[in-house]
């Protein structure tokens, strides 16, 4: 159960006949990985209805990677769409409960989700567009659902930013076929949230890469062709004409509220009031993070879970003394205000990726995408290039996503006696966000150190974090745990006390996260002797690195061996 499952939540799980069968055979699995969804939705949608009748609006269907006006492809082809017609654009935003429980949405994701959207809603509403927020709940209707709202619409054409994920894909694909059936409405669904889209960087025999590296040099080369339009902005939707508010059908509509909270998914009013302080809704905050990451320096106070948008934020040189500049060297100090903080932005499309790096490349004046490990913008461009890469595994390698889940609660409660992995995860638990360190120790530790199923982990940082997105999470595990695409090594396994003196050097970070701990003086903090620690109330070690180490290894090189 996640973090903050309320009472319906656990009942609405413990009763979830719609959950889908979450270790897929490995006959299904391979039929996944021979015949991508994305492909059979790209097929579906250029064999459905061309050229429908006019119609009396456009919709753009927003999802939850795609909350924002600005820079957002489908919008911005539904807004052309529109004024070429003549008609109204509307907006649609279906709210799936049963989707959330089935994909461990965290109840913060939702509560960010609903934030988002009321700004949307009123920016939309200057341009007199409507935002209609639908709460539909059998999931697998939602295709029908959809279309027969299309058709009480009468609309002509639907736009959708591509969501990669299997049960999405499958999802849009079965809106093509009904609106195919019915010969009416026009369904686009476009790439909108990785940099390069999924399939256009390929190894020379035309596969997907499974590797890091050489991704990012085929990856890195697309982008820097003159001819390439990867980075362009897309343009704002164009307002509506006025009248549409008189409408008799798209009127009410702008009337419909965004609601406060999805049943089983809210948050009491404490953690609403932290989360939203750590984590402010909408486009204008999801800039200013990415403008203070690019220009300012790293302020004390930042590392922890404050506001991030205070005042004082101090400009500086961004080449050279802003996070950004200092990247290269700092990024994986988790005792400091190291890194962007704009993973739940991304992983909400509250900002795009195209903005990052456009905006990262004119902070740092240049001219030509930059991902060289030697300057803080390369090295910060390449971690955006990872997150392209995850998600290209998953829309193109389906199965890597088709596993399951099994127990580990005091590894989930940050109390398994290893100061650097509860700081992680008690970080996790307040802030619903970790450094990437962080996660990188927590998850090898959970893998490697108590041998638990690398699928336990991957699903609590869904129920958790703000920025659960599958590909990142996904991808970051099977990397911790050696399985997969791109793995760490088996044998590469590590030490979370030296990890702890290296990422943490004077135990600020711990100290901040683990109360019991915060009197503990000099190199102690990462790793406090027995009876200190019982002293203090900290639990024991689960185990012993040493020996855990010695036990991964032998379990790696002699699988399915006790
Ligand atoms: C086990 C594990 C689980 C993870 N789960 C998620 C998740 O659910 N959602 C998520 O957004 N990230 C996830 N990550 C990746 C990474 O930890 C976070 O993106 C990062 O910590 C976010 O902080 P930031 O925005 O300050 O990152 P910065 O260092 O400023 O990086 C900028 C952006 O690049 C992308 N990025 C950075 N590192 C990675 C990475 N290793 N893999 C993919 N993208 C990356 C993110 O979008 C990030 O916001 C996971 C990593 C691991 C090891």
């Amino acid at each position: 159960m996640g973090a903050s499952d309320s009472p319906a939540m656990k009942k609405a799980k413990a009763d979830a006949k719609f959950l889908p069968n979450k270790i897929a055979t490995a006959e299904n699995a391979a039929k996944a990985d021979a015949a991508p969804p994305l492909f059979q939705l790209l097929d579906a949608m250029h064999a459905g209805v061309k050229n429908p009748a006019k119609g009396d609006c456009v919709v753009y269907w927003m999802r939850l990677e795609d909350m924002r006006i600005k820079d957002n492809r489908a919008l911005a082809q539904a807004s052309a769409q529109a004024q070429k017609d003549g008609i109204p654009l509307v907006v649609l935003f279906v709210l799936s409960p049963q989707d959330y429980i089935a994909h461990d949405r965290s109840a913060r994701r939702i509560d960010f989700t609903l934030r988002n959207l009321r700004c949307i809603k009123d920016d939309l509403d200057k341009l007199d567009i409507p935002l209609y927020t639908a709460t539909h709940t059998p999931r697998k209707q939602i295709p029908s659902f959809v279309h027969d709202l299309l058709l009480q619409w009468n609309a002509s054409h639907v736009f959708g930013n591509i969501e990669y994920e299997v049960d999405e894909l499958r999802r849009d694909l079965a809106l093509c076929q009904i609106a195919k059936k019915h010969g009416k409405i026009a369904c686009t669904f476009v790439h909108d949230k990785c940099i390069v889209p999924p399939g256009d960087v390929r190894t020379k025999d035309g596969r997907g890469y499974t590797v890091y590296s050489p991704f990012l040099r085929a990856w890195a080369p697309i982008l820097d062709k003159t001819s390439s339009r990867h980075l362009d902005e897309a343009p704002l939707p164009a307002a509506n004409d006025h009248s549409v508010r008189k409408h008799a059908t798209f009127g009410k509509l702008f009337n419909a509220q965004v609601p406060s909270e999805v049943e089983g998914f809210s948050l009491d009013p404490e953690e609403r009031e932290r989360i939203s302080t750590f984590w402010h809704a909408g486009e204008a905050a999801a800039h200013e993070m990415l403008y203070r990451f690019l220009n300012t320096a790293a302020r004390p106070s930042q590392f922890g879970a404050v506001d991030p948008l205070t005042k004082g934020a101090k400009e500086v040189d961004p080449t050279k003394q802003s996070r950004l500049g200092k990247y290269k060297d700092a990024r994986d100090l988790m005792d400091a205000d190291t890194t962007s903080r704009i993973s739940p932005y991304l992983a909400a499309g509250v900002i795009s990726a195209r903005a990052c790096v456009r905006e990262a490349l004119k902070a740092s004046g240049k001219k030509k995408l930059d991902v060289s490990r030697d300057t803080g913008v390369g090295r910060w461009i390449q971690e955006l290039a990872w997150r392209d890469f995850y998600t290209h595994i998953v829309a193109l390698f389906p199965r890597v996503s088709m596993g399951a889940a099994l127990p580990g609660e005091a590894w989930k409660d940050g109390r398994t006696g290893v100061p650097i992995v509860d700081a992680a995860m008690r970080q996790a638990r307040t802030m619903g966000w970790m450094h990437n360190r962080a996660r990188m120790i927590a998850a090898m530790y959970l893998v490697k150190d108590l041998m638990i199923d690398w699928r336990l982990g991957e699903k609590y940082f869904m129920e958790t974090l703000i920025d659960g997105d599958l590909a990142s999470n996904n991808g970051g595990w099977q990397w911790s745990a050696s399985t997969g695409v791109d793995p760490a090594p088996y044998f590469r396994i590590f030490n979370p006390y030296t990890q702890s003196q290296k990422t943490d050097p004077e135990g600020e970070y711990i100290r901040h996260f683990v109360p019991e701990l915060a009197k503990v003086r000099g190199k102690d903090i990462h790793q406090p002797p027995l009876h200190l620690a019982d002293k203090l109330g900290y639990p024991e070690p689960l185990v012993n690195h040493n020996e855990a180490r010695q036990r991964a290894i032998h379990r790696y090189k002699n699988i399915g061996t006790k």
